[in-house]
């Protein structure tokens, strides 16, 4: 078997295994900083030479980080369960609370960078949320390894930024290869501010 035949998963499909990362201790910082800087990139308002000035650092961070790029699933970002958003940027910076048959609960709040208008979340930032819960669920579940078919949102009041959240997913039902998962999106309180719906389709073996 070669070392890409052994990152396959033979039992349930061919897409990669996903494989959780212990990474190394400055990464979740490093992690941080960048979001940070994301959330500066998108509010700050500085004279020209103060972009000069972060424009030529910014090519030094490129130029120090590019030689280690790496393909999918080697490197420690998405794959660190330890870490806000698995230490991927891509997604909110939230923890995993609860991962069970039952359901999966993930906590945290949504910053700056996510700002849509009006001083609340980006509409397009929720269904996100939901997607990656869905995954979670079906992997919580035991389901077989599946894509998202369809992801439904009801926008039930908007989502303010920086105000603890918590999504909770769950299996509602199972036909052959479909799962089907509800979601409920609320404040700490239990406010609702979002549900939706998804289905997920088990893929079939040689589906990308
Ligand atoms: C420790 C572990 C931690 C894990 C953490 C990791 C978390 C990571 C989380 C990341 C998570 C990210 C996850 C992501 O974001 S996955 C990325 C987003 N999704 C995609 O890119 C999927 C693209 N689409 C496809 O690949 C195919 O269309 C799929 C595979 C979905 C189905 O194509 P396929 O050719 O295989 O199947 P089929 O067409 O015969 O359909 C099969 C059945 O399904 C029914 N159907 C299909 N579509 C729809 C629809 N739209 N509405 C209603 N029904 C629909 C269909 O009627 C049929 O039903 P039935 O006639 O049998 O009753």
């Amino acid at each position: 078997m070669t070392e890409a035949d052994s990152e396959k998963v033979d039992l349930r499909s061919e897409i990669p295994r996903f494989k959780p990362a212990t990474p190394p201790a400055a990464f979740g910082e490093f992690v941080e900083n960048m979001r940070r800087l994301q959330d500066l990139a998108v509010s700050i308002d500085a004279p020209d030479e103060v972009y000069a000035a972060a424009q030529e650092k910014t090519a030094e961070l490129i130029e120090l980080l590019a030689p280690f790029e790496a393909r999918e699933g080697k490197g420690p970002a998405n794959r660190s369960m330890q870490l806000p958003g698995r230490g991927s940027l891509l997604m909110p910076p939230w923890k995993v609370e609860k991962f069970d048959e039952e359901s999966v609960v993930a906590t945290g709040v949504l910053r700056r960078y996510h700002l849509g208008g009006g001083g609340v979340a980006h509409g397009g930032v929720l269904p996100l949320i939901f997607d990656d819960n869905f995954g979670m669920v079906v992997y919580a579940a035991k389901r077989p390894i599946s894509r998202t078919a369809y992801l439904h949102v009801n926008y039930r009041k908007v989502t303010p930024l920086n105000v603890p959240l918590a999504i909770e997913g769950k299996v509602d039902r199972v036909d052959g290869r479909k799962t089907f998962i509800t979601a409920r999106l609320t404040e700490e309180d239990g406010t609702l501010l979002a549900d939706g719906e998804g289905l997920m389709v088990q893929l079939l073996p040689g589906q990308p």
